[in-house]
């Protein structure tokens, strides 16, 4: 199996081999891959070049905690024709993906898993989850009169112009586990809705002054039920305000916010909890560190501390044992031969490393080994997060 770089021209195909491995058609007419950066490309070929595999990357950033942003290659359009599965195609494009992201001189890789079970072998890490809250709009009195100022219009998606991208920018750099949405997406209406052209009734929440702060896409699915694809808001007063605006729809009887961090406060400002229901939790944004020492002293960190993590990196060959030290927010990771804290996989490093999972956790669940008491807790204070890391962004 040979691996090679895709060019422009080959859009189709590439677009076209994918979706075979998918056993799925594609739909001419559809842009979801428009977003797709050529130059990033890889197909896996047989010996007479014909493309049987297909991978690629999109460049993002991503908001650590402590709000530092920083590029990531994010995968995208793995698969392998079905004729020639568990040959290594993936393995071998992984491994060129992997030397390809550190050449660029990134050090964070992310990606949305397919299956819960490919990805880890090659060092990711599932580090945020995203739910479905359904709330049943005769039960959803608010605990707090609504906050006074601010103003909410309706508008369809065509007629939104640059005001969700606008919004979507300045939420993103504040969310930790959130990526960037390049422009090329909303000018192409590339992936899915909201930023996908599909039709879609748009609430934008404008501040005192007017300006934009906060949008929610929604339409009616069910005769019933208004589906949100997304609440965007850059503070809590425009997301309460565009939570009682969908909530007060009438001829309604539920709301679905599809995409909650497990954090989420709406439950919180009702006067009935239970009118607010959690569905469907399923781990989305998928990480892998490419280089320890710079990851761990990128993020923002909320205690101080002191801890040796011993990594191991099956898939890159690679073992490090490292002294992480946090004071005043900033954390400094060193080479070290003291005896470790804790050991772990480097897959095991991505799950915790955006504060979305415990670190006891994964220590009760055998994955990682504390070799002292206390490590884990301090673990535990030492890689939370300022609130729950979320992405929503599909690609
Ligand atoms: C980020 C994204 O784009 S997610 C989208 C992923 N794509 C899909 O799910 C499309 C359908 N599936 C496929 O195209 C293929 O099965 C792929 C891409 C998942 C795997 O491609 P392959 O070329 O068969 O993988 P490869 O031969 O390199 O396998 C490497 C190892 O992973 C294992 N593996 C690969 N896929 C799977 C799977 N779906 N389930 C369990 N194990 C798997 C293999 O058994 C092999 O294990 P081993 O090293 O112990 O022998």
């Amino acid at each position: 199996m040979e691996i090679r770089p895709t060019t422009g021209e080959e859009f189709d195909v590439f677009v076209d081999t994918m979706h075979a491995a998918f056993a799925q058609f594609r739909d001419t007419g559809a842009t979801t891959w428009s977003a797709l950066e050529m130059d990033r490309g890889l197909f896996a070929t047989t010996e007479d070049g014909r493309p049987v595999g297909t991978a690629a990357a999109y460049s993002f950033e991503l908001t650590l905690p402590g709000e530092a942003v920083i590029p990531v290659s994010g995968v995208t359009a793995v698969g392998v024709l079905p004729t020639h599965r568990r040959q290594g195609a993936l393995s071998a494009m992984m491994r060129r993906q992997l030397a390809d992201f550190r050449a660029r001189g990134e050090f964070l890789s992310v990606l949305l898993a397919a299956e819960a079970v490919i990805y880890r072998r090659f060092g990711y890490g599932p580090a945020t989850v995203t739910e479905r809250l359904t709330v049943q709009r005769n039960r959803a009195a608010f605990a707090l009169p609504q906050a006074v100022g601010g103003s909410i219009e309706l508008l369809r998606r065509a007629e939104c112009g640059e005001i969700m991208e606008e919004v979507y920018d300045r939420y993103r750099r504040v969310q930790p586990g959130a990526l960037s949405r390049p422009s090329r997406w909303w000018a192409s209406g590339a992936g899915q809705p909201p930023v996908s052209r599909s039709p879609r009734y748009v609430a934008v929440h404008r501040d005192a002054d007017g300006v934009p702060d906060g949008y929610a896409s929604y339409s009616l699915n069910e005769p019933d039920t208004l589906i949100v694809d997304e609440t965007i808001a850059v503070d809590d007063t425009a997301g309460t305000a565009l939570a009682r605006f969908l909530l007060e729809h009438d001829l309604i009887a539920q709301v679905v916010f599809k995409h909650c961090p497990p954090d989420h406060p709406l439950r919180w400002r009702l006067v009935d909890l239970r009118a607010a229901r959690t569905s469907d939790e399923t781990d989305w944004l998928w990480v892998r560190l490419l280089d320890i020492p710079r990851a761990l002293t990128a993020r923002g960190w909320f205690a101080d501390g002191e801890l040796v993590l011993d990594v191991d990196d099956p898939a890159l060959g690679e073992h490090g044992r490292h002294l992480l030290t946090v004071r005043d927010g900033e954390a400094d990771c060193v080479p070290t031969d003291r005896e470790p804290d804790l050991s772990l996989d480097v897959s095991d490093l991505g799950s915790i490393y955006l504060g979305g999972t415990a670190p006891s956790t994964l220590v009760r669940a055998g994955r990682i080994r504390a070799h002292r008491p206390g490590a884990a807790v301090l673990a535990d204070a030492l890689f939370r997060a300022e609130r729950s890391p979320h992405c929503l962004h599909w690609f």
